[in-house]
């Protein structure tokens, strides 16, 4: 088992995360460290899969190899910020399942919104890895993974770039059994609901929206 948070302290992760949150950092530099530190986190919520061993011939000899065992994982991307580490993580696992939760915040109530909702069939015999840069409230992805668990998934694990400790407590509450993967846990959120120091409005940094 995953512990209940991990915080990826890896010195590439902490230099590319402090370039995201310079707020010089132009949208196109932005996307782009996403994608390069969507692989590092990638590598640390794919620990611990199940293995089996298969005979395979080497140009030398026979062997009994590791390899993968069970389905195929399946992503979920809780849109539209959690685009940004699906795609590196792809690139990684490109045999991987995809879903999508579509959420947004009320900026008013800070409550979750739903829009979409489209996830592989199968989702209760796969690892299910639920990805979403920020975890603020922790009202969005506590609801993506009730969206999840509704839809059958079992085995789930929650990957950020960036969280609260305010959303680290709410997740903990509602999803004991979901093991985090963040880059950094912030001091707070301020008083609109963001995280702070953070990095602004992850979706809208990617986009270019504001
Ligand atoms: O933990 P919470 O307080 O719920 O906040 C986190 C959510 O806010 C952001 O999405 P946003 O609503 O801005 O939507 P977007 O991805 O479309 O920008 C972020 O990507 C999370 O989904
Ligand atoms: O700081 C925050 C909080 C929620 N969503 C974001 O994108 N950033
Ligand atoms: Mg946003």
């Amino acid at each position: 088992m995953l512990d209940h948070l991990t915080v990826v302290k890896h010195p590439l992760v902490q230099h590319k995360l402090t370039i995201m949150r310079d707020k010089e950092t132009s949208t196109a530099g932005f996307r782009q460290l996403l994608r390069e530190i969507s692989l590092l986190l990638a590598y640390e919520v794919t620990r611990e899969l199940d293995m089996t061993e298969k005979t395979i011939e080497t140009p030398m000899q026979t062997m009994q190899a590791p390899t993968l065992d069970g389905k195929k994982l399946a992503l979920i991307s809780i849109l539209r910020a959690g685009n940004g580490l699906l795609d590196g993580i792809l690139e990684l696992i490109p045999s991987a399942r995809v879903g999508f939760v579509g959420l947004y915040r009320d900026e008013e109530t800070l409550e979750p919104v739903e829009y979409y909702f489209k996830v592989p069939e199968d989702l209760g015999d796969r690892l299910v890895i639920a990805v979403d840069p920020m975890l603020a409230t922790g009202n969005s992805s506590v609801a993506a993974i009730d969206k999840l668990k509704e839809a059958g998934a079992k085995n789930i694990r929650f990957l950020c770039l960036l969280a609260a400790p305010e959303g680290v407590k709410r997740m903990e509450e509602a999803h004991p059994d979901v093991p985090i993967v963040t880059a950094a846990v912030d001091e707070k959120l301020n008083e609109h609901g963001y995280i702070v120091p953070g990095l602004g409005d992850a979706g809208d940094r990617m986009f270019g929206t504001k």
